[in-house]
Order: C-alpha cells, then sequence, then structure tokens
C-alpha cells in the first residue's frame, strides 16, 4: 500500500511542528495546571509530575469516602454517531433537551427510519471498543427482537407534544434551542450553551445557511467521511476549531496593545506566539498518534497490523485534508497540525430521564401504577431494552486527562444523580490524605493480573501500579 503523501507544509515548517509537538517544559505545566486550577475553582487538588508516571493528579487536602473529589468541564466534546438517534442532548453541555415524550418518540421514529434506511454510521469503527461496546454504542436495533411496535400515530403524538405522559412532569428537560447558524443539526439545552458552542468552534463547522456555499459543502464532505469512518475526528475537528477562534480572539485582543507597546515588534514571531497559546490547552494534554493507539479489532490477525495501521493513518490524513479544505485558515495550517496527534480522552457519559421516568412509574404503588401503566407499559414494550440507553460520546477534560491508572485506585468517575451533563465527575472511594495521588482505574481493576494488562495495553502502558508490581509473575 503506498504512503500517504507528505505534506510540503511538514518540510517547510518542520521546526515549528516540531516546536509545537515537543513536550511542554516543567515551569510551563506548573503555571498553566495552576490557572486552570484557580480558575476553575479546583483548590482540593493539583497537578504535579512525577518521573516515572509523568504528570498526575495529588490530593490538596484530606477527603473522605464519597467525598467530590474534582467537577471537570468538558474541553471538547462529541456525541457518538448512532447515539444521536437515541439522545436528544445538548451540543455543548450534553444534557438531555425536550420532554421525556419528545426523547421517546424521537428514538423511536429515528430508530425506524435508521432501520428501513440500513445504514449505520461508524461503519469501520475503529475505537478500542469491542463488539458488545460498539452495539451499546449504537444502541439502536439492539433489542428490536423484543421490541412490540405502537399503534400507528402514537409515535407522532408523543413527538408533537399531543400525548402527555403521566407523571412526565416529575421530569422535566430544558427546551430545545436551535443552532442560530441554522444548520438545524445541532440545539442547545439554553441560549448560553448555544452561545458557547458557537464562540468555541460551531461557528467554523456550522453548515447553516450563515456559512459559505463553498465551505458548507466541503464541511459536509468531511462531515460524511468521519461518520462513515470514525467520529473521532469530529472531535479532532472540534479541537482545531476551537483552536482557530482562541488564537483570532488572542490576536484581536493583543494586536492594538502590542503595536502601541513596540513598534518595532515581529509581528510573525508574535502571532506564532500566540498561536503556541491558543494550542496550550491541548498541547498539556498528553498525546499520542492515533494510528498506533487504536486497539486492533478481533478480526484482524496480529500478522495485518501494520497494513491496518498504515490503512487507518490514511484515513487520518484523508479526513484533515478534508477538515482543511472546510475550515482552511492561513495562519494556523500554514503552522500548525499537520500531524493528527490526539489527546487523551474519555468517554463521555450522561444517564438518560427516560430511565428514570420508568424506575419512577415502577416504584409508584397501587392505583397509581396501575393507572399509570395502561399508558407507559405498551410504550415500554415498543422502546424494549433501550428505555435505558445513556448519552455516549468521547470528550477531552483537561484536569481528569492527567489522572493516572491504578489497579487499586482510591478514586472512581462516577455519576451521581445531580450530574445531568457531561461533566466528569470524580468521587473518592476512600478515605484520601493530603498529598497523596489520587488515581482512578481505566479498566475493570477486578480482572486477574493479565488480562488487566491485556486490557492496558489498549491504552498503550504496561501498568506499574502498586498491584500490578506486586502481582508480577
Ligand atoms: C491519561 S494519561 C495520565 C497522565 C499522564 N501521566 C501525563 O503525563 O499526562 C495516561 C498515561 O499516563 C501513564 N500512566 C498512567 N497510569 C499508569 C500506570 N499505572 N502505570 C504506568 N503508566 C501509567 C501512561 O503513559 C498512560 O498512557
Amino acid at each position: 500500500m503506498e504512503p500517504p503523501p507528505i505534506c510540503s507544509i511538514d518540510s517547510l515548517c518542520s521546526n515549528q511542528i516540531s516546536s509545537l509537538l515537543s513536550p511542554p517544559s516543567s515551569l510551563l505545566l506548573d503555571q498553566y495546571y495552576h490557572t486552570l486550577l484557580s480558575s476553575t475553582h479546583s483548590s482540593a487538588i493539583n497537578v504535579q509530575q512525577d518521573p516515572n508516571f509523568g504528570k498526575g493528579v495529588y490530593a490538596a487536602m484530606p477527603f473522605n469516602e464519597g467525598d467530590l473529589v474534582l467537577n471537570d468541564r468538558i474541553f471538547v466534546g462529541v456525541q457518538h454517531c448512532q447515539n444521536k438517534i437515541d439522545c436528544f442532548v445538548c451540543s455543548f453541555c450534553f444534557r438531555f433537551i425536550g420532554s421525556i415524550e419528545l426523547q421517546i418518540g424521537r428514538m423511536l421514529y429515528l430508530q425506524e427510519v435508521n432501520a428501513s434506511e440500513n445504514h449505520g454510521c461508524n461503519e469501520m469503527e475503529m475505537d478500542s471498543s469491542d463488539e458488545e461496546e460498539s452495539s451499546q454504542q449504537c444502541g439502536s436495533g439492539s433489542s428490536s427482537k423484543t421490541k412490540i411496535p405502537l399503534p400507528e400515530g402514537v409515535v407522532e403524538s408523543l413527538m408533537n407534544g399531543q400525548l402527555i405522559l403521566p407523571y412526565s412532569k416529575e421530569f422535566p428537560l430544558p427546551s430545545p434551542v436551535p443552532c442560530h447558524g441554522g444548520c438545524g443539526e445541532v440545539y442547545y439545552c439554553s441560549a448560553s450553551c448555544a452561545e458557547a458552542d458557537w464562540e468555541s468552534s460551531h461557528s467554523l463547522l456550522c453548515t447553516g445557511e450563515r456559512s459559505d456555499p463553498a465551505r458548507r459543502e466541503a464541511l459536509l464532505k468531511f462531515v460524511k467521511h468521519a461518520n462513515e469512518t470514525n467520529d473521532i475526528f469530529l472531535l479532532a475537528a472540534k479541537a482545531i476549531s476551537t483552536t482557530i477562534l482562541r488564537y483570532r480572539k488572542l490576536k484581536a485582543n493583543n494586536f492594538d496593545e502590542q503595536v502601541k507597546r513596540d513598534k518595532s515588534y515581529d509581528s510573525n514571531n508574535h502571532n506564532f506566539s500566540l498561536l503556541l497559546e491558543a494550542w496550550r490547552p491541548i498541547s498539556m494534554g498528553y498525546k499520542r498518534r492515533w494510528w498506533d493507539c487504536v486497539a486492533l479489532p478481533e478480526d484482524i490477525d496480529s500478522s495485518d497490523e501494520a497494513s491496518f495501521r498504515m490503512q487507518i493513518k490514511e484515513l487520518a490524513f484523508k479526513s484533515l485534508q478534508l477538515l482543511k479544505t472546510a475550515i482552511f485558515d492561513k495562519e494556523y495550517c500554514n503552522n500548525l497540525y499537520n500531524d493528527p496527534e490526539f489527546i487523551f480522552v474519555s468517554d463521555l457519559v450522561v444517564a438518560s430521564p427516560v430511565e428514570d421516568y420508568f424506575l419512577y412509574i415502577d416504584d409508584l404503588t397501587d392505583p397509581n401504577k396501575e393507572e399509570a401503566e395502561k399508558i407507559t407499559q405498551p410504550i415500554l414494550d415498543a422502546l424494549g431494552e433501550d428505555y435505558s440507553i445513556c448519552c455516549q460520546g468521547t470528550a477531552f477534560f483537561a484536569l481528569q486527562s492527567c489522572m493516572n491508572h491504578s489497579c487499586c485506585p482510591n478514586a472512581k468517575a462516577f455519576k451521581r444523580d445531580e450530574d445531568r451533563d457531561g461533566q466528569a465527575t470524580i468521587i473518592a472511594l476512600r478515605s484520601i490524605s493530603k498529598g497523596e495521588e489520587i488515581t482512578i482505574s481505566y479498566v475493570d481493576e477486578d480482572l486477574p493480573y493479565d488480562e488487566r494488562q491485556a486490557s492496558l495495553a489498549d491504552y498503550g502502558f504496561r501498568c506499574r501500579c502498586p498491584k500490578c508490581i506486586e502481582e508480577e509473575p
């Protein structure tokens, strides 16, 4: 197979690219995380470096079992393509929107359309998920055998608000706010989320009538390619767009000041340092090349690994070229990011209010339960197991991504009842003393030693936590 062509930018700007990709200095790291922790009021933790494990998160105060250690905001995140059929969520904070009726009606309607068109997205799904995981990820249709369709017109009545389900008022959801760029693709839980998303990335990625027609066409090609291959490219597009927009903002704010201060300043150098500044949240994160760390799918023999990796490397290049055509920014593209290195991403999960609703109905006592179930049972039968599908996606969390793994962790990522959006919530599993490292488990820590190491190999490292050192044969 032909290796992908090397873009001339690599040779023209190789110095700048390598300076962007080189690991940040300890001083920069300390300054960055100090500022990030104070701006997010996360005074309970700090980020320190260890010669063996790199960055890690440490307790700046003691925690008791069950205490909240960290609520980490999403820096960039995307909902998985197929999950969009099942869960209608805010495109910025991933909170469920609309109403219980709209969630259910929309899910049943879109599952039906999807089944009849029979063209799923992510046909070449290639993240570390195994088959079971990716069927959960796709959600739709996973339990179609046990589903009993609703009488005609019911789905429509759920979607248009004519049918109100008993007790659904106990689960109010924010009204959907459409994207003001007019793309009709994304919705939000509030005007402030719509604005924040527009400002941070969507103004470059919107395919609505406010965008230039040539760009729109190029963007649609990029999105189609991502949907047909791997939606990690959509996350990368958000990260790149966020950087470009941060850069433009920094430049606009700094330019006049610099000219006033220093009439002989070198604008090229200055712009490059602003670009570095804009890229900082990503450059500080833990990064690896995507095609190197994607787990080898089970149906691919290890002797074919090299050609598999070459194939997905080409996919990444193709995706990057399509994105560049769509959101070309001369200064950004000539200086930054021609090499799809990817930040360490985490799963994004938000529990479904539809599941909570049916659990609530189940907990009612007769005669209220009996009365409610006359209406809700046929709906539950139509949904099958899909009634509990949660919002799933991938996101980059600036602080959570600094947390090292341990097979005997003292904290875990856990959604509490009040956590209704995509933020990463970390809870103490036991008492943690001040100064102790806070660790989470990336895999099931109850698996035997060999299986843990095999699972962690998908994350690209061999675990050296105290439990593994002790159990090492
Ligand atoms: C999400 S990052 C954690 C933060 C990272 N230490 C850093 O410097 O940014 C995951 C990476 O940290 C290292 N790491 C985390 N836990 C480890 C462990 N238990 N044993 C060995 N390396 C570990 C591995 O290099 C892994 O790929």
